[in-house]
């Protein structure tokens, strides 16, 4: 290991969280650094100094690659190309990642600071090279997902057995004492034997106590683990799915989602079962045929496969109304969501009442089937009390016989036999609990499974791009593509937009502007054809990169609950107060914050709910500003803002732009024209017009006119470029 010296602790720190972004990029390791491996990272170097910091420093590599699924070499001091891609670890100053050796010799590196060309590596900097952690591919399924989860950790199952079985056995005690005390106190009256005996039960219990409270202990453990684990991969898995494979129901999409709880509060109970519960039947039973013999060890014996049987008779039943009340309970859920998103449109259409009889139908469904399930659960719990009941009369009363007629037992073993019999039927008693647990954690691994089984970003490309530089300029060519709702697919044959041009794209409302912009982001996967930028296809750039250099601002801007600055710095992590200040200055955030004490601190509610739709357009384009993307796609980026605003927020998109950036632009507001140089109008069979931005607005006003000579007025075209609506199929260029 190579010596390095006095690593400044912050320092290393702050260097080190930005190598696990920059390396969560590079690696497109899914997931990347969350906000807890970040601060577990800092913590590897809180208050460490000399040799505890270089200890802190290697183990932090380890830690780093162990999230995010990489494998470190050892550290070395000499860099070599063939090792490259290196982490580099400069004493006193950090992580740098160092990614090509240029033919000058110069080692190309970046670091939190920035890119940087080294050409001799300061005194104690060693080396260590990175590789992606070989995964086996597996089908990815829900129970892969929990198989994995499980598999991280068995150690739990071994312990909780463990004291399952000694707190079993501590059982025993109960019975043997009965046994010594009818057979030998009793008869023989020796009191210093009881007291002995007594005290020695006394302490079998509290030992049993201690055991069952240490094995709740450790299940708990392992349950909290496994949750924090399916809670994660469930939701990044989630969060990965790519955005036209969302389901149309997202309220009941999230209560499907949420279904993992009952996946893991079953493996949990299954396993405890299988390897505890269970085989301590037939263990008793053995204890039973020891004490009593096998005629009194049959009656427990057929009791336990009635009772067996008669638990599993309930399962179709139990598993087909566990389905149908998760299924209700679902769009219970999902109408929930709904209704508390839509209150303002229910309100004001006076629609409530159809809502309430929606829910009112799903609470009756519910309700009933949860009866029904608590129904078939008591009863299957009756029956399995009632063959406990003639269990124990049944051994009893063979035990009596025996006692009587060949005087082979006596009156100690038979109580205790009983006592015991008690435990052979206990894990019978748990089937109906288990059957539900079961039947819900089915329903839930199905719906998990449609989770996985729906398209993620970057689908089916192995190892995505992640190019450093990238020209911004489109090629579009045979581009098809239909949400599940729309009969007619939107079509465009072919566009190019050269690096650094301004483009507004005008058309109908419906067309599918937006649809374009969002598979020119490479949000959504074209049916055909391809977008390419720069020569690549869009879909091939890893996703994380492609949002660094692809800015979309969506029609509808939703923020998400925290503060001002987090949201303006979404996506962001080194957004310095001056450059946040510049941007707020900008695009005219400044003036909404004057006089809000909280500032950039203003608390932001969920979807951004206290602010108005303009402002909110306000905060999406300063994020943008903020973000400087190679490629700026704005989807109607001002239609809630007043003029004065808009003039500010023109100003500073036009700024902000730089002269290789490339604009896209979707809009109806003429005034936004002035941003650019080309217009393209689309109809949903493709390209109607494309052209010289007056060109095309004076096309589009001779066809206005034509349209007011047939058919005279049109109130709503003072401020609205008219577009094509119809069948315009052919491209026409405007010069
Ligand atoms: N997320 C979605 N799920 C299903 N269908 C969608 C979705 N988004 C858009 N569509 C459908 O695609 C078509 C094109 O929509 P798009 O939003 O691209 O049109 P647009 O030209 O941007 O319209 P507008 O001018 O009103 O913003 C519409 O018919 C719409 O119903």
């Amino acid at each position: 290991m190579g010596v390095f010296t006095k690593p400044k602790a912050p320092d290393f720190a702050d260097s080190l969280v930005w190598l696990g972004k920059r390396l969560a990029t590079v690696f497109d390791a899914s997931g990347g650094l969350t906000y807890r491996d970040a601060r577990k990272l800092r913590a590897q170097f809180a208050d460490k100094e000399g040799a505890g910091a270089n200890r802190a420093a290697a183990k932090s590599i380890h830690l780093l690659c162990q999230m995010l699924s990489l494998k470190a070499s050892r550290w070395r001091q000499m860099p070599r190309k063939s090792d490259l891609p290196l982490v580099a670890l400069i004493p006193g100053e950090g992580y740098r990642f160092v990614y090509d050796l240029s033919g000058e010799g110069l080692w190309l590196t970046e670091g939190a600071e920035g890119r940087e060309r080294v050409e001799a590596w300061p005194q104690g900097t060693v080396f260590s090279s990175l590789e992606r952690r070989q995964q086996l591919p597996r089908e990815k399924t829900a129970r892969g997902v929990f198989e994995d989860i499980m598999a991280v950790d068995k150690s739990w199952i071994f312990f909780a057995s463990l004291a399952s079985t000694i707190a079993s056995v501590l059982v025993l005690a109960t019975s043997l004492y009965s046994m010594q005390v009818y057979d030998r106190v009793i008869g023989q009256g020796g009191v210093a034997t009881l007291i002995v005996l007594t005290i020695g039960a006394m302490i079998a219990v509290l030992i049993e106590l201690c055991l069952k409270l240490a094995r709740s202990a450790i299940v708990d453990r392992a349950l909290r683990r496994i949750d924090i684990d399916a809670a994660r991969s469930i939701f990044q898995r989630m969060l990965s799915t790519r955005l036209d494979q969302y389901p149309r129901s997202l309220g009941t999409f999230a209560a499907q989602v949420r279904g993992y709880e009952a996946v893991r509060a079953f493996i949990i109970a299954r396993k405890l079962y299988l390897f505890t519960d269970a085989p301590f039947a037939l263990f008793f039973l053995g204890v039973i045929f020891l004490i009593g013999g096998p005629a009194v060890a049959a009656v427990p014996l057929v009791a336990f496969v009635i009772a067996l049987t008669v638990g599993l008779g309930f399962r179709r039943a139990i598993e087909a109304h566990s389905s149908r009340e998760d299924m209700v309970g679902n769009q219970r859920h999902g109408l929930l969501v709904e209704a508390i998103q839509g209150a303002e449109f229910l309100k004001a259409t006076g629609g409530s009442w159809q809502a309430r009889q929606r829910w009112d139908y799903l609470s009756r469904c519910t309700a009933e089937e949860m009866t029904q399930i608590k129904h078939l659960n008591e009863t299957a719990s009756y029956a399995s009390g009632v063959i406990q009941q003639i269990s124990y009369i049944g051994l009893v009363a063979t035990g009596a016989y025996l006692a009587v007629t060949s005087n082979s037992l006596t009156v100690g073993s038979i109580i205790a036999c009983s006592i015991v019999s008690g435990r052979v039927l206990m894990p019978v008693n748990a089937i109906p609990g288990l059957l539900v647990q079961w039947a819900h954690a089915k329903v839930a691994l199905r719906n998990l499974d449609r989770l996985y089984e729906l398209a993620e970003e970057n689908d089916g490309v192995d190892a995505p791009l992640v190019p450093e530089v990238i020209r911004s300029r489109f090629d579009v060519a045979n581009l098809e593509f239909s949400w599940v709702t729309q009969p007619v697919p939107l079509e465009v044959k072919s566009l190019e937009i050269a690096e650094g041009e301004r483009v507004a794209i005008l058309g109908a409302v419906g067309c599918g502007k937006s649809t374009l912009l969002k598979l020119m982001a490479g949000l959504i996967k074209p049916e055909r054809g391809h977008v390419l930028l720069d020569g690549l296809d869009v879909q091939h750039i890893s996703a994380e990169r492609r949002s660094e250099l692809i800015g979309y601002l969506p029609q509808q801007i939703r923020l998400v609950s925290g503060t001002l600055r987090d949201n303006l710095t979404m996506g962001l992590p080194y957004v310095d107060d001056e450059a946040l200040a510049d941007a707020i200055r900008a695009s005219g955030l400044a003036s909404l914050l004057a006089g809000r004490s909280e500032g950039v601190q203003m608390p932001i509610s969920e979807g951004g709910e206290g602010l108005s739709g303009g402002q909110r357009q306000i905060v999406g384009l300063t994020r943008m500003l903020l973000a400087r993307p190679r490629v700026w796609l704005l989807d109607e980026p001002t239609s809630a803002m007043d003029d004065a605003t808009e003039e500010q927020c023109l100003r500073a998109v036009r700024d902000a732009v730089a002269p290789t950036d490339t604009l896209v632009l979707v809009t109806h507001k003429i005034r936004l024209l002035s941003l650019v140089d080309r217009v393209i109008v689309l109809t949903p069979q493709g390209i109607a017009l494309d052209g010289p931005r007056d060109a095309v607005l004076e096309r589009l006003r001779q066809g206005a006119s034509a349209a007011q000579g047939s058919a005279k007025g049109n109130p709503t075209g003072q401020n609205r470029p008219t577009a094509p609506t119809g069948n315009a199929r052919a491209v026409e260029t405007v010069s």
